[in-house]
């Protein structure tokens, strides 16, 4: 079947924007090994995502392509990340998410690994708390769930909807592998990366003492 098609000057901008954040991201260290993948919506049927096993440190416009949301290759013959399947779920159920961040900082990474086993990590009394969307005090609390990790991304992807269905969200951690976050636009999507990437840190410093 025949994709419709894209707006290629939409395009050009979503993977200008991609690269300007992704490099910056990549220059904390939050993107090691050609580790990390990242989406944004382009329109109703399209996302534009990065090509699988780049290295995400020196992307180019030629790291970016497009799929639609059943994360069909469109008008390319390069491979979407392993991952797409965990960015189309996102934008196929939520159709004001623009935006989709995954990265494997050390904190995320370990984090991951150390609340693996409630299945969430606990965030109280911060006031960056506030830093995702709907806050509006540091007198909340946020999950933020931890998966188990599989190779099998219907697995994955299952177990995210299963989360979202009980639970509005802006984020989870699989174990041992990183952090995914979203939000509405870049900005809200990666203030939200940050805050977790942040808040983690906090949690395990704290754990030092
Ligand atoms: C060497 S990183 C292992 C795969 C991964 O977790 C990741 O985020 C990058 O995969 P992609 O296919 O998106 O490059
Ligand atoms: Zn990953």
């Amino acid at each position: 079947m025949t994709s419709a098609p894209y707006d290629p000057a939409r395009l050009s901008h979503c993977a200008g924007e991609l690269i300007v954040n992704i490099r910056e991201l990549s220059e904390r260290g939050w993107t090691p090994a050609t580790s990390s993948n990242f989406s944004q919506r382009m329109d109703d049927a399209h996302i534009a995502i990065t090509v699988s096993g780049r290295d995400k440190g020196r992307l180019t416009e030629a790291d970016i392509m497009v799929v639609d949301l059943d994360g069909q290759p469109v008008a390319t013959d390069k491979k979407s990340s392993a991952e797409t399947l965990l960015h189309t779920q996102l934008y196929r159920r939520f159709p004001e998410i623009g935006c989709v961040l995954h990265t494997h900082s050390l904190a995320q990474t370990v984090a991951s690994r150390l609340f693996s086993g409630n299945g969430h990590v606990h965030l109280e009394g911060y006031e960056l708390l506030k830093a995702f969307t709907g806050n509006t005090t540091h007198e909340t609390t946020v999950e933020l769930p931890v998966l188990p990790n599989s190779q099998d991304m219907p697995t994955l992807a299952a177990q995210v909807d299963a989360l979202l269905d009980v639970q509005p969200m802006w984020g989870y951690l699989i174990d041992g592998h990183g952090l995914y976050a979203w939000g509405r636009d870049m900005a809200e999507a990666r203030r939200h990366l940050e805050a977790f990437e942040f808040l983690l840190a906090c949690e395990l410093e704290m754990r030092k003492f």
